[in-house]
């Protein structure tokens, strides 16, 4: 139902507009470019990409979720949508500024360029209850697996979007459990390597301040490659839900997919099955047609 240059008649310039507005944000702020594609991922798992997480309506909006904990980039939004309606109003959705952004900010990263099917509609609703069932760090890998299923993404596509990790942070409020806590009487995760796990423990001391952030892909958190696969293989893994990937015959699978002599001249490219799965994840319960509306403002439903 979505389709590649939905507003070329209506808003010839919108995504031109978006894409001018993310270079900034992410020239000011290059870890936008991460905030602004994880943004993607809590709107699409939450109601469907229908722009839901932007509502700000007070306590008990979604965006207040816990499960949207350290979500960034409303703001970068906010600005787009601002243009947007100075040159064309009530055209474009928040739904697809969201997606759009997300587009813009892997290519800026040096990852693959892609068109993104446009028409989304804005949804109708906002409530923090919702957002309860997103993906955790501490779920099990059968748990990972159903989440993404729910909304029709296969365990290729977990494995594949979950590398999106290769771009950005995140704080050590996420990692104090699988550093000190991982057993009922303490410990850490054995699954982290011997080399690497003296580092994060001195990034994320245990009582240290919560909100100190470390690179999800050591040595590569601004560029959008497959070094985090390679991390997940060998046990740099950051989040424990990325280090489960290795855990478990059928995503292990997928992972050894993108390595090897044959792999490199005939196998997958990793790049290519991203754009797909994001693409893929960019329809998930889309409004379209008489369905939602076309927010004024992004924060608000009209
Ligand atoms: C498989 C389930 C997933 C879990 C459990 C998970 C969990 C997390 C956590 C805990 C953080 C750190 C947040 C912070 O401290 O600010 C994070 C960051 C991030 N996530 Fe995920 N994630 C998952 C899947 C995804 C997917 C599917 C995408 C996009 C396609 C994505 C994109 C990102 C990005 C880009 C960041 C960095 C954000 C920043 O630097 O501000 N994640 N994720
Ligand atoms: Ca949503
Ligand atoms: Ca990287």
């Amino acid at each position: 139902q979505l389709r590649v240059g939905f507003y070329s008649q209506t808003c010839p310039n919108a995504e031109e507009i978006v894409s001018s507005v993310v270079r900034e944000a992410v020239a000011s702020d290059p870890t936008m470019a991460a905030a602004l594609l994880r943004l993607q991922f809590h709107d699409c798992f939450v109601e469907g990409c229908d722009g839901s997480i932007l509502i700000d309506n007070g306590q008990g909006s979604e965006r207040q979720a816990f499960g949207h904990q350290g979500v960034r980039g409303y703001e970068v939004i906010d600005r787009a949508k601002a243009q947007l309606e100075a040159e064309c109003r009530g055209v474009v959705s928040c739904a697809d500024i969201v997606a759009l952004a997300a587009r813009d900010s892997i290519a800026l990263s040096n990852g693959p360029s892609y068109d993104v099917p446009t028409g989304r509609r804005d949804g109708r609703v906002s409530n923090s209850t919702l957002a309860d069932n997103m993906p955790d760090v501490s779920d099990s890998i059968e748990q990972l697996k159903a989440k993404f299923r729910q909304k029709g993404l296969s365990h290729k596509d977990l494995v594949v979007l979950s590398a999106a990790h290769t771009i950005g942070t995140t704080a050590c409020f996420f990692m104090t459990d699988r550093l000190y806590n991982f057993f009922p009487g303490g410990g850490s995760d054995p699954s982290i390597n011997p080399d690497f796990l003296p580092e994060l423990q001195a990034t994320c001391p245990q009582n240290g301040e919560n909100s100190v952030r470390l690179a999800l892909d050591r040595g590569s958190e601004l560029t959008f490659d497959n070094s985090i696969l390679s991390n997940i293989r060998d046990g740099f893994a950051v989040l424990e839900s990325d280090a489960k990937l290795y855990q478990d015959e059928a995503t292990s699978r997928v992972v050894d997919s993108y390595f090897g002599l044959l792999s490199s001249v005939l196998g997958p490219s990793f790049e290519t099955d991203f754009v797909n799965s994001i693409v893929k994840m960019g329809q998930i319960g889309v409004k379209t047609g008489s369905r939602g509306e076309i927010r004024r403002s992004c924060r608000s439903f009209n």
